[in-house]
């Protein structure tokens, strides 16, 4: 089989094209370096831009969206995307006008939806402030919750032309408190005797009680062991049984909160045999991924996964029942069998969350930072996104500005070049959840700056990973083509895929330029929102590069995303070649 490398610097071919865009109102301003809030931006249209590039043809017709109030009472005119459009979102289009290809983020953010985030105006305040991914926790709120916030998600999206992915998480078989009945918070004060029980309080909980889900409880602790809230937020020692109440005696105090993660100790270590029993994916968690099937949410993250089986089975039931397109599956790796396995866990996953929340409790905290690295590295090595959570900005659930050491935490996980970062409490029902999302984008866009100033082009040393001579070739030629992109300092690396590979082999690469992904695929295109510097577009393609690619110029250079002149390297996973060119 011969594959073809071509270099071709193209002749200057500027096909007809009509277009007609709605008025538009720049989305994003940049607040470099400043932990600034944004401004809250008018309503926007959704634009779609039509032309036609056939033999310099352009008859074509325009396709607009009208403006649609809040309220969603007013009909919505849009027309279904056409094989002449491309589509990208409202803030990197706004975005690159205002800055240009190099300085468009690479690291991408994920929120935690709950309280202080679910209106629809708040959706769209993340959105606005750069938000790729919702992400849904199933261990909180109801499920007409869950589907009001997963249709504002989509609302937003269609109406106003954002492209946020929804994370659904499931709850798993952790052992966690009940919910306080419905109050925010308790205080456990030092030397105080708690009762943690397995009854079921059906009116008023009992001063000091605590109820915990899970049956064996009472069973499974003994007299002596500390227990631990939130991984030592707050702690117990064990000093009676009494049925299905464990009388404990707080010995650090603090803040209980709803739900709050439960492990216990003995003798130092984590007691975890009844953990091991539970399965990783509950009954609850079967009747949530269902729904999260039925509504076609993005991406599934496993809580506690143990073993890759877990995951492949889960992939196998998702094939066989999803209407359209994959739900990508994310492995959460916070529990100490997740540590042992990892290699195995992450070839057989779709992606990675440092669940640090979670693994901080199992595991010594000085051990968490190196344990992240060594599963970003991991990640980076089988080409799977990671996302590291949990605690990045902690402090502004109460505060509206960062300590200098989350700023460090957040810069640190950057500069290990993770895929994406993700905010807990701090969006889901802290004070500050546009401005905490506003540090997370300063400091992405700062390291990354310091990257490109200082040139420095990651030199990691990535193993073959391909299963076939086909994969190896794609593999190829995606490394050499982001190694061609940093030595060349072209603008921006194009990718047209079908179903997204080849676009992760450039992210992996984590190349200077942004990477433009092509993509007909509405659902593989919010997939590819959580991968390091893509910027995935939604357009129609054929097998023809050059007509490809004078179709891409021509209706990016009608919506002012490039202009003539720019340095462009194209791969695709149709035609195996490379090509460097100038933007006509
Ligand atoms: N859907 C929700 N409804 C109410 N509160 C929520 C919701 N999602 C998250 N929260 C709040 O945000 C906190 C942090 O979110 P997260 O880290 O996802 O959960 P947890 O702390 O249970 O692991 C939760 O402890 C909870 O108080
Ligand atoms: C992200 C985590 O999981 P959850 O918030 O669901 O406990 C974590 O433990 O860090
Ligand atoms: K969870
Ligand atoms: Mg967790």
């Amino acid at each position: 089989m011969a594959q073809s490398l071509n270099f071709f610097v193209s002749s200057s071919r500027s096909p007809d094209f009509t277009i007609s865009t709605n008025s538009y109102t720049k989305p994003m301003l940049q607040t470099p370096n400043r932990f600034l809030p944004f401004t809250k931006s008018p309503r926007k249209p959704l634009i779609l831009v039509s032309a036609s590039a056939e033999n310099g043809q352009g008859a074509s017709s325009a396709v607009t969206a009208d403006f649609v109030s809040d309220n969603g009472t007013k009909p919505i005119a849009i027309s279904p995307p056409d094989s002449s459009s491309i589509e990208v979102d409202a803030v990197t289009e706004a975005e690159l006008k205002e800055n240009g290809f190099r300085s468009t983020r690479r690291t991408k953010l994920v929120c935690t939806i709950g309280p202080a985030t679910c209106g629809f105006e708040q959706l769209e305040a993340l959105a606005v402030g750069g938000m790729n991914v919702a992400r849904i926790n199933m261990c909180h709120g109801t499920r007409e919750w869950h589907m009001t916030v997963i249709e504002r998600v989509r609302r937003l999206n269609e109406e106003k032309g954002y492209a946020v992915a929804i994370m659904m998480d499931t709850e798993g078989s952790e052992i966690h408190m009940g919910d306080l009945g419905g109050a925010s918070s308790a205080k456990a004060e030092d030397g105080e005797v708690w009762t943690f029980s397995v009854r079921a309080y059906d009116s008023i909980r009992p001063d000091r009680s605590i109820t915990v889900n899970y049956d064996g409880f009472a069973e499974d602790v003994k007299v002596g062991d500390e227990l631990l809230v939130d991984g030592g937020m707050v702690r117990f020692e064990v000093i009676e049984k009494i049925g299905p109440d464990v009388k404990c005696l707080c010995t650090d105090p603090g803040l209980l909160l709803p739900r709050a993660n439960l492990t216990f100790w003995r003798d130092g270590s984590l007691v975890r045999e009844r953990n091991s029993m539970l399965p990783t994916i509950s009954s609850k968690d079967w009747l949530d991924i269902d729904f999260g099937i039925a509504e076609g949410v993005d991406f599934i993250a496993v809580s506690f996964v143990k073993s890759a089986e877990v995951i492949n089975h889960l992939k196998s039931y998702i094939k066989a029942r999803s209407r359209d397109g994959d739900i990508a599956v994310l492995a959460k790796i916070e529990s100490i069998d997740s540590l042992k396995n990892l290699q195995e866990i992450i070839q057989a996953s779709d992606g990675a969350m440092v669940a640090r929340g979670d693994l901080g409790a199992q595991i010594p905290l000085e051990q968490v930072p190196l344990a992240q690295q060594r599963i970003v590295e991991t990640c980076r090595e089988l080409n799977k996104p990671v996302i590291v959570a949990s605690q990045l900005l902690e402090s502004m659930i109460e505060y509206p500005t960062p300590t200098r050491a989350e700023v460090a935490d957040v810069s640190e996980a950057v500069r290990q070049r993770a895929d994406a970062l993700m905010l807990s409490g701090e969006s889901a029902m802290g004070q500050f959840p546009d401005k905490a999302l506003t540090v997370l984008r300063s400091v992405s866009l700062r390291i990354e700056k310091w990257w490109r100033d200082e040139k420095r082009h990651e030199v990691m040393d990535l193993p073959d990973i391909a299963s076939s001579f086909s994969d190896s070739i794609s593999e190829e030629i995606c490394n050499s083509a982001a190694k061609m992109a940093n030595n060349l300092e072209v603008d921006a690396l194009f990718v047209y895929t079908k179903d997204g590979h080849m676009a992760s082999l450039l992210s992996r690469s984590r190349p200077d330029c942004p990477i433009f992904a092509f993509t007909a695929d509405t659902s593989v295109r919010r997939r590819l929102n959580l991968q390091w510097g893509l910027i995935p577009f939604r357009l129609g393609f054929s097998d023809d590069m050059e007509s490809n690619l004078n179709k891409t110029f021509a209706l990016l250079k009608a919506r002012g995303m490039i202009k003539s002149g720019d340095l462009v390297i194209a791969v695709s996973d149709m035609l195996q070649s490379i090509q460097v060119m100038n933007v006509p």
